[in-house]
């Protein structure tokens, strides 16, 4: 444990070597690691109102302390929930406020004696059931986690449970099932001392959502889950401690944003993420991190995660790698996968992970890096601007439906009945049928674009493997980077992207019938209703930006339905 945290290793051609000791050197010439720690908000943009509110927004860079400090507020809760019998933690949160606690949970799963953790951060309605069925909610735990204490997804989802729980245990006791975590003097607080909430965490509010793994945000939830929270705090301080020096080659972050930075100008805007099993969903937490921070003012960088390792000619001229591997597991296959990336002249960059609680310098060490990119990008790294479009959207869709009780319905392009009911919504492009439609969509797929599939379904084995089939063969046929998000889920993180970064992307929507819908307490729409607008309101933004745009409905079977889509293409 006493070991500094290592820069990693950096391979690539010469011309490529060059450009990033370029950036190193700009680095260095530019002091910027000495002006971020002196919170200097002119490294980014020189308008004063925005330095302002950049200079509001790093107080993650010294969290760890604060957070060392009130340890002892998050194992008093820790203790006493557990005394009192609680066997389940449900976290109630989109974006900045889910991430990190489902990549904690993923990677360690429970200690024995510890809260089994569930984090809901979808309206899907069959998911809110799905989780209602694996909890007893005598023995529940929930987490309302929202920095800003108004997002729709979260509170409907506190209305739905807390109403659920009254019915359960009385409206008296009802409080004690919550906590609330979220800034101080949001509404969220104020509800949380109202309905007696067992506690209010409130965090430092100098820390956007997705800078916050190391704030309460990421904590409490670690802590239900019985991690050991100082060991991951001390792996946060190692990082902290080796972004003071203002060497690229001492300072782990600076290297790494020098690096992605630097490549970002030679046209390689794709952060493709390589990690060893145990680490996996590490991509969903830096996926968010890298596409908010860096997606706007028409530029970006995109983080692949989660898009299998192929051989190197499905790949373009415009990526990087990052291969985070996990020392003692199996890595023979990714060591082979990554090796020819390198004979093949790609540029990778590579970080040792002898200790899983690294995790706690990883958060830092991308973060770190993403805000010395944004310093390459020339854009504010902290703000989402364009993340409210969809949100609007769908508060217009929320209040026709409220004075009309119904949805605008798109109407289809492309209907086909055999050997699955699919509909397409799109514009017009001489496609008379599946194939012939989809063949002319993606005609329009460049070198250097992406496909970006964004599923409004419950994320099950099934859907997800049809999903990941459907991405491998996109990549491999048109030899572009593919994402995958789930909606709602997906606008909190890639979506500012897509709407703010380089009109680079190619976008899928996919839907799919409810099940069983679910009604949220005090509100007219239901859960469906709620998802289908954010759906139809993110079609509109895209549209908006004139984004290459089309949505799939699947009708029956999902899975079954996406393999016709797979085969028509
Ligand atoms: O924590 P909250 O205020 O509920 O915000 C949750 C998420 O909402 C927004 O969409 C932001 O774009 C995200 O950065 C944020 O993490």
């Amino acid at each position: 444990m006493s070991t500094a945290l290592q820069v990693g290793q950096f391979q690539a051609p010469a011309d490529l070597q060059r450009s990033v000791a370029e950036g190193w050197r700009v680095l260095d010439e530019q002091q910027v690691a000495a002006r971020i720690s002196q919170i200097d908000a002119s490294l980014w943009k020189s308008d004063p109102a925005i330095q302002e509110k950049i200079r509001n927004r790093l107080g993650w860079l010294t969290v760890v302390n604060t957070m060392r400090e009130k340890y002892d507020e998050i194992a008093t809760l820790v203790d006493a929930v557990r005394k009192d019998g609680y066997k389940s933690a449900i976290l109630l949160g989109m974006g900045g406020s889910s991430l990190c606690p489902e990549v904690l949970r993923t990677t360690f799963g429970v200690v024995p004696g510890y809260l089994e953790l569930y984090v809901l951060d979808t309206t899907d309605p069959d998911t809110v059931h799905t989780v209602e069925q694996k909890i007893d909610l005598r023995t529940s735990l929930f987490i309302v986690a929202s920095k800003s204490g108004g997002t729709i997804e979260t509170m409907s989802h506190y209305k739905y449970f807390f109403d659920r729980v009254s019915k359960e245990v009385g409206a008296d006791e009802a409080g004690k099932h919550f906590i609330a975590i979220t800034d101080p003097g949001t509404s969220l607080e104020t509800l949380g001392r109202e309905q007696n909430f067992r506690h209010v965490f409130l965090n430092p509010p100098d820390i956007g959502g997705r800078y916050s793994a190391l704030s309460f945000f990421g904590l409490v939830p670690g802590a239900l889950i019985g991690l050991n929270i100082p060991r991951l705090l001390e792996w946060g301080e190692k990082a902290m401690n080796a972004s003071q020096k203002s060497s690229a080659q001492e300072n782990p972050g600076l290297w790494l944003g020098g690096i992605m930075g630097a490549l970002y100008k030679q046209q390689r805007d794709k952060v493709t993420f390589i990690i060893s099993p145990e680490l996996r969903s590490f991509g969903y937490w830096v996926e968010q991190l890298i596409a908010e921070s860096t997606g706007k003012e028409g530029r970006g960088l995109l983080p692949v995660e989660g898009e299998q390792l192929g051989t190197p000619d499905v790949y373009g001229n415009d990526r990087i790698f990052a291969y985070l591997r996990v020392d003692g597991g199996d890595n023979s296959e990714l060591d082979k996968g990554v090796q020819a990336l390198v004979d093949a002249g790609q540029p990778v960059v590579r970080f040792e992970i002898g200790d899983l609680y690294q995790i706690g310098a990883e958060f830092f060490r991308w973060e770190y890096a993403t805000v010395v990119s944004g310093f390459f990008l020339d854009i504010n790294p902290l703000d989402e601007p364009n993340v409210q479009e969809s949100k609007d959207n769908t508060k217009r869709i929320l209040t026709q439906y409220q004075q009309e009780h119904r949805l605008p319905e798109p109407t289809p392009v492309v209907v086909t009945n055999e050997p699955a009911k699919i509909e397409i919504v799109g514009k017009e492009n001489g496609g008379k049928d599946l194939a012939g439609y989809l063949h002319n969509f993606l005609a329009q797929v460049r070198p250097g674009d992406y496909i970006a599939i964004m599923a409004y379904v419950e994320r099950t084995e099934s859907t997800e493997a049809a999903l990941q089939a459907l991405r491998t063969h996109l990549r491999d046929t048109y030899k572009v980077a593919t994402t995958v998000g789930y909606g709602p889920r997906f606008l909190h993180s890639t979506g500012q992207l897509h709407k703010g970064g380089a009109n680079n992307g190619v976008f899928i929507q996919i839907t799919g019938d409810v099940h069983q819908d679910a009604s949220i307490p005090g509100e007219i729409y239901s859960f469906a209703v709620l998802k289908e607008s954010q759906a139809l309101g993110d079609l509109y933004s895209l549209d908006n930006h004139e984004r290459r745009n089309i949505r799939i409905h699947v009708s029956g079977d999902l899975a079954k339905g996406l393999q016709v889509v797979d085969q028509a293409i």
